[in-house]
């Protein structure tokens, strides 16, 4: 059988007395998209910030295409092959589209693009090539946002941002890019095309792998090729979206949620 690009065993953290995550398992595959499901405070987020190497696990590991990364400082699992995008907007809005690019690609040039910037005569071929290929990045993964590419960031609108935040993290050349939340703030016109824009960004990309957070079910129901639901964070469902939605224990997941919200 073929190894796993990205393998999770048993990871967990715990905070004082809450655990947060919980013996997570998770293996995801070369050309695989997986999403990761579940109720407001499941753990989802942590389950990135420890794949990511924001936070340590207590316990468990991480291994990225047969090497273990676990406990690795952010920048080294950066740089190793995992990008990711947050929640909450980490662009530089007063920055270029394309300038916000060029500081994704820091670990893939070796003058390093941050000293260019701070020293325009010098690596100066280097800069022209590395914003060339930003352009094209913007370009595919979102041939309307090209045209754009020298004007400030902070003038975008939501949807366009988390796709200049794909890009950004496209960047870096991952093996692995995990997506936080990322159809917040759109509406279903824009979740369509987030979603067209993924599986184009895949098929350039033969081996990339994504896994993504979401709770919009209209994306979780046509993007993953699998959907792992999580729950007081721990991993209660992993398979087809169309069995795993239909499992007692995901649905009481959920209506418990909607329950609790509406007391
Ligand atoms: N640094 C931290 N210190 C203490 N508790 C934390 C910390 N980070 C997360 N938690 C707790 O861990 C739990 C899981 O939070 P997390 O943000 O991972 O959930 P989530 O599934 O991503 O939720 P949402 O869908 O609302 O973003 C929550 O109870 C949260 O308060």
């Amino acid at each position: 059988m073929n190894r796993p690009l990205l393998d999770v065993r048993d990871l967990s953290i715990r905070f004082g007395g809450l655990v947060a995550v919980a013996d997570v398992n998770l293996k995801l595959n070369a050309s695989e998209i997986v999403c990761i499901i579940g109720p407001n405070g499941a753990g989802k987020s942590t389950l990135f910030n420890l794949i990511s190497g924001i936070y340590r696990p207590t316990q468990g590991s991480v291994t990225l295409d047969g090497q273990e990364i676990t406990g690795w400082p952010a920048h080294r699992i950066a740089a190793a092959g995992i990008a990711r995008t947050f929640q909450s907007s980490r662009l530089f809005n007063d920055l270029t589209l394309l300038d916000n690019v060029l500081i994704g690609m820091h670990t893939r040039t070796s003058a390093g693009v941050l000293q260019a910037l701070l020293l325009p005569g010098k690596a100066r071929a280097e800069l022209e090539a590395a914003a060339e290929r930003a352009g094209e990045l913007i370009r595919s993964v979102s041939p309307h946002l090209y045209p754009r590419r020298h004007t400030l960031a902070g003038a975008l609108p939501q949807a366009d941002r988390r796709r200049l935040e794909i890009a950004r993290a496209l960047a870096s050349e991952p093996k692995v890019i995990m997506l936080d939340e990322p159809s917040s703030g759109m509406d279903d016109r824009d979740t369509d095309a987030l979603v067209a824009d993924v599986r184009r960004v895949m098929s350039e990309r033969p081996g990339m792998s994504f896994l993504i957070i979401e709770h919009d079910m209209r994306l979780v129901a046509t993007l993953p090729n699998r959907v792992a639901v999580i729950d007081y964070g721990r991993k209660i469902a992993d398979g087809d979206f169309s069995e795993v939605r239909l499992m007692p224990r995901v649905q009481e997941a959920y209506l418990g949620q909607k329950a609790a919200q509406h007391a």
